[in-house]
């Protein structure tokens, strides 16, 4: 036997396997590498239709903050907004949403306040943490970041803020790094911040007394609706509070249309400085208005009503066309206890607001200028 040949052989064969088992090897990693990425596009598109499928404000930055972080494995993420004319606050305060809700929820005044090193935002900008530089970003985060990433919001050429993502990994994002990701990220969260923001602008306008900027009476009576079950279910008392200005029609007489029209405004000014952000208050129409306290006793809502009242009388109301206006206000109050809030929803609303009305009568009645507690109370 020719051992050359056989011990060739054996060369080659060990040489075929040894190819072999490497080329596997790499299929493998190939493999592998495929279904990370392909499990990286996964998480991509849940985020993305959980961020486009988002139809209020509150959905929308629970998604940043929550399945944004969760999904892209962030340590950090907070999201600036400028808010040049205190809009934003304003209508947050509208939704009801405090600041205690999304502490990683940030405002700036102008876009200058998000330029990084004297330069405008207009492209991501990837790399380590610095304290002079990052430190505003990340201010409400328990632990700071080792690598960031601050991307601009920008639509229709306009900044809306900036995301702000942190790693405490120091090489999630490196100044080198691609950006195509993020920047698509940011162009669809611009997109649906900007949706979110009209859509609750223009509900809340559908939903606000033009006049008074306070609610109007469809958004109190679905408000109340509302309220009843959630007070059902969490076993608390609400009071409701019918307020009518007194004489008001002698306002209009000595002072005209507008100088009512100051009233008015004034009127729900003072009322709602008296309120909690978790209260109600809405014009119920002509010079009425309704309040709806939650998780309030009878002795408080007549103590709220009384404030409401002093706040009113105590100090003359200046007009716009010049003068002053003594007004006085009338108010009937109605509680709704734990173990009478029963039956349909609808009916307990009606009733309820039918006897904080029966009790302003009896404050008209009385001499107005005060606070009367439903009788049956
Ligand atoms: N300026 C102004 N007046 C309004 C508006 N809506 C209703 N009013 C007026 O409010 C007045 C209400 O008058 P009344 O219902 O007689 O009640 P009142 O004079 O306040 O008397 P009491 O409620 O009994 O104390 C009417 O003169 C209405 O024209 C409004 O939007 N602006």
């Amino acid at each position: 036997m020719d051992k050359s040949l056989t011990s060739g052989s054996n060369h080659l064969g060990d040489a075929t396997h040894n190819e072999v088992h490497i080329v596997r090897a790499q299929l493998q990693d190939l493999l592998v590498e495929a279904r990370h990425n392909q499990d990286i596009l996964n998480r991509h598109q849940t985020l993305d239709l959980q961020l486009i499928g988002s139809h209020s404000f509150r959905e929308l930055i629970q998604h940043i903050f929550v399945t944004l972080a969760e999904l892209c494995e962030l340590d950090q993420v907070t999201l600036s907004l400028v808010n040049s004319q205190h809009n934003l606050q304003d209508m947050l305060a509208d939704l009801k949403i405090d600041s205690t809700e999304f502490p990683f929820l940030l405002f700036v005044q102008s876009e200058t306040e998000l330029q990084i090193e004297a330069r405008p935002l207009k492209k991501p900008v990837l790399g380590n943490y610095e304290t002079d530089v990052h430190q505003i970003l990340f201010a409400p985060c328990f632990e700071q970041p080792i690598s960031v990433a601050i991307i601009p919001l920008i639509r229709q050429s306009k900044l809306l803020g900036s995301l702000n993502l942190g790693s405490m990994d120091a090489e999630r994002f490196s100044f080198d790094m691609g950006t195509d990701f993020v920047e698509r990220l940011a162009s669809i969260i611009a997109i649906c911040l900007e949706n979110v923001i009209n859509s609750e602008r223009l509900t809340q306008i559908s939903l606000t007394d033009a006049l008074t900027n306070v609610s109007n009476r469809r958004y109190v009576e679905q408000r109340m609706l509302e309220e009843i079950g959630r007070a059902r279910r969490q076993h608390y008392c609400i009071a409701c509070m019918y307020l009518d200005i007194d004489h008001f029609k002698n306002i209009n007489d000595q002072h005209g249309h507008q100088g009512g029209d100051d009233v008015l405004r004034e009127v729900a000014k003072r009322i709602k400085a008296e309120l909690r952000l978790s209260d109600t208050i809405g014009r119920f129409g002509g010079e009425e208005f309704v309040v709806l306290l939650v998780n309030t006793s009878h002795a408080n809502a007549l103590m709220v009503a009384e404030r409401i009242r002093n706040s009113i009388a105590d100090k003359p109301f200046s007009l716009s066309m010049g003068g002053m206006c003594d007004v006085t206000i009338s108010i009937g109050i109605a509680t709704l206890s734990d173990d009478h809030n029963l039956g349909e929803i609808d009916s307990t609303a009606n009733d309820l607001l039918l006897r904080a009305d029966r009790a302003l009568y009896q404050a008209k009645d009385q001499g107005r200028n005060c606070v009367r507690v439903a009788i049956d109370d």
